[in-house]
């Protein structure tokens, strides 16, 4: 088991058979507690939400509709309703049991309520586990883009329990694994060694490669965090590959998974800052070779050109008119290129969508 904190302010515990901390991590006055969960996890939300029962914690479980539609202000305005006709006071607490779907929208539930309460995040899916479930990112999705209402609200806890990744689909794995090697890509070179060494062992949930990548990860995301929690500037870096990625899920309606997505954008990244001339062939050619061995996408042919300019010009990251992109100018090193030329951005995209 490793626990890694987060500037003192909470703990990630990542390990298999940690569950049990979920509940322990559910502070004393709380008199209820919302567990808002997936259909695929349910029998782990019932072992924390028995847990909670039996410290005499009242308990409501809320599943979800799967994946993006659970990021709605539908679905954020029922759970609203639940909390209020259940009295939920603000010394009570929301757990967050699922995908990054989940904990984004339990994370933005908790973070509205009585403008904001606790919560405990449990992330059963490894893009969860490595990034969504850490930082206090919280959102949802609106018809003109992703994650574009939401809140910085940092959990109480995180608890990345690796045995509940066992029933993950494998393409569910390798998506996740799009978030852990964007880290290696930004901040952690020996990520992408341990990928290199061996896609297969990175992809088995069993294996302790995943786990010291889970690891490693969270570590990249908590020292980030930890030093800019409302991405005035360092925080941006974990946005790579992200002003592409959240362009593809929106125009394909969410049928794109976040982490396939990423792996399309980080190329679109490494691509921009080669048009740019501040990357080199290798390290372009090293991000393509990670995200080919991991089996993930490295094309997206659904686009007009015009059109995602449009719609990665509502990215966060866009200041006035201006677009700006995290790139690197070696692995490891990054830094933000502003207002790119049209000419970069074409060249950028014809080597994603060829
Ligand atoms: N807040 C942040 O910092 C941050 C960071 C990265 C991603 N995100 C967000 O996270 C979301 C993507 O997360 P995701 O990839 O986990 O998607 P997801 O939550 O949609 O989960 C993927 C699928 O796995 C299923 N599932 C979950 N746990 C399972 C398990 N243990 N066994 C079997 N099936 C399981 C889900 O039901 C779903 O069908 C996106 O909305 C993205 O924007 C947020
Ligand atoms: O934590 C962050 O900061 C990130 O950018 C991590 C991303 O992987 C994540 O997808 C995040 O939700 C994107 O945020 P957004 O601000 O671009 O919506
Ligand atoms: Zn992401």
């Amino acid at each position: 088991m490793s626990v890694i904190s987060v500037a003192g302010r909470y703990d990630v515990t990542i390990g298999r058979g940690v569950l049990e901390r979920a509940a322990a991590a559910v502070p004393d006055p709380a008199a209820r507690v919302l567990v808002i969960e997936q259909a695929a996890v349910a029998a782990v939300a019932e072992r924390v939400a028995a847990d909670l029962t039996a410290r005499g914690i009242e308990v409501l479980r809320e599943a979800v509709p799967d994946g993006e539609a659970a990021k709605t202000v539908e679905v954020s305005a029922h759970l609203w309703g639940v909390m209020a006709r259940a009295g939920f006071t603000r010394t009570d607490v929301v757990v967050g049991v699922g995908g990054g779907a989940v904990t984004d929208l339990a994370g933005w539930v908790a973070a509205s309520w009585l403008r904001g309460v606790g919560v405990v995040q449990v992330p059963t899916t490894v893009l969860a586990m490595v990034d969504a479930a850490v930082g206090g990112k919280t959102g949802i999705n609106i018809a003109e883009g992703k994650n574009l209402v939401g809140a910085f609200h940092e959990p109480l806890a995180v608890v990345a329990d690796l045995e509940t990744v066992e029933t993950l689909p494998a393409r569910d794995v390798a998506a996740g694994l799009a978030e852990v090697v964007k880290c290696g890509f930004i901040r952690d070179e020996r990520i992408l060694e341990i990928v290199e060494a061996s896609p297969e062992a990175a992809l088995d949930v069993r294996g302790a490669a995943l786990s010291e990548l889970v690891e490693r990860a969270v570590q990249v995301k908590a020292d980030v965090v930890a030093a800019d929690l409302k991405e005035s500037s360092l925080r941006e870096i974990l946005n790579y590959g992200h002003t592409f990625a959240h362009a593809i899920e929106q125009r394909e309606n969410y049928t794109w998974r976040h982490g396939d997505a990423v792996a399309v954008g980080c190329l679109f990244a490494a691509e921009l800052a080669r048009a740019a001339g501040v990357l080199d062939d290798a390290s372009v050619a090293r991000q393509r070779a990670v995200v080919t061995a991991l089996g993930l996408p490295t094309t997206y042919t659904g686009g007009d050109f015009d059109e995602m300019l449009t719609v990665m010009g509502r990215d966060k990251k866009t200041r006035g008119n201006l677009l700006r992109f995290v790139v690197l100018h070696a692995i490891g090193d990054t830094h933000r290129l502003e207002g790119p030329s049209r000419d970069e951005l074409r060249a950028a995209f014809d080597a994603v969508t060829a």
